[in-house]
């Protein structure tokens, strides 16, 4: 499966254009799509699981093709949006058996099968006969991407799922995203940068409806190799600084500031830092005005 966005754009009634000519390529494994809020992700994603209707453009799912073949593509697509509405008073495995008996799975036995392997596959087996409404934020997305997961879909879309995860439930609820994307597309957005580190191959920079960078994550940072900076300024020398929106981090210390930026050219007082991070190469994509 091979997910082809061509020239895909958004415009909302009031004017405003969430998407502005997307071009995407989307093969199977874990691919992100990172980028701040209002980015135009949640955008992005309602149009291709077929809830938004486009503006314009082209959406492929190999040879299927949206806007024509809606139906189809819905039955190969398991989608968690970003707010989710739990059926709280259900139990996990309830609410897993009405969602599997709306997406078609009619054999009995072979429903309750295959919600027994989810139910294992999220670690939520012990729990299955409690309420979702006495989950935590954690069992909550885990029971959220095991009803994307009802009728083993080919392709998985998950809107910001780790938003609102403590660092450890973020860290546990990745993993287990990574676990089901060798045979599969799991698409998954985000507005942090350590959820697309630790396991996406492949990811797409939004900003303000725009891909600014689209490739992993080696690419990313080879981009801004020898561009990143790191020096300590006085109070005074801070306060002169010409570009504040190249800044990617100020720590206080004890004569003034400690400063990492990007910068095309060499600054005095600055020495180049050898390894730059993600977050680094990200900041710098960011603050540049320059596009990928
Ligand atoms: N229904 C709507 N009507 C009008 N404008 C909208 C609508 N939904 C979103 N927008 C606007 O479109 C832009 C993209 O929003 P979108 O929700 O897709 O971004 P996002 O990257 O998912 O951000 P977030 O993480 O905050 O949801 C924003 O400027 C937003 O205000």
């Amino acid at each position: 499966m091979r997910i082809t966005v061509q020239s895909l754009s958004k415009r909302y009634h009031s004017g405003v254009k969430a998407l502005n000519d997307i071009d995407l390529e989307i093969s199977k494994g874990m691919f992100g799509l990172l980028g701040p809020n209002g980015a135009g992700k949640t955008t992005f994603m309602q149009i291709i699981t077929t809830i938004l209707p486009a503006s314009s453009g082209i959406v492929l799912y190999d040879q299927l093709q949206l806007g024509k073949d809606d139906h189809e593509i819905r039955r190969r697509i398991g989608y968690l949006p970003q707010y989710f509405g739990l059926y709280k008073n259900l139990s996990g495995e309830e609410f897993l058996d009405y969602i599997a008996i709306i997406k078609g799975l009619k054999n009995h036995e072979h429903r309750k099968k295959h919600i027994q392997d989810l139910l294992e596959l999220v670690n939520l087996n012990d729990k299955k006969k409690d309420k979702i409404k006495t989950y935590s934020g954690g069992m909550k997305q885990r029971i959220g991407i095991a009803q994307a997961l009802v009728g083993n879909p080919e392709v998985v879309i998950v809107d910001e799922p780790t938003a609102g995860l403590d660092p450890e439930e973020r860290v546990r609820f990745r993993n287990l995203l990574s676990e089901f994307s060798d045979d599969r597309i799991v698409l998954l957005s985000t507005h942090i940068v350590a959820d697309i580190e630790h396991s996406c191959s492949s990811f797409a920079v939004m900003d303000a409806g725009k891909v600014k960078f689209y490739g992993d994550s080696e690419q990313l940072i080879e981009k801004y190799r020898r561009k990143i900076w790191t020096g300590q300024l006085s109070e005074d020398e801070w306060n002169m600084l010409p570009d504040r929106q190249s800044v990617i981090s100020r720590k206080k210390v004890k004569n003034g500031y400690e400063v990492r930026l990007f910068a095309e050219n060499r600054l005095p007082q600055f020495d180049v830092v050898s390894e730059p991070t993600l977050e680094d190469a990200y900041m710098a994509l960011m603050g540049s005005k320059s596009n990928a």
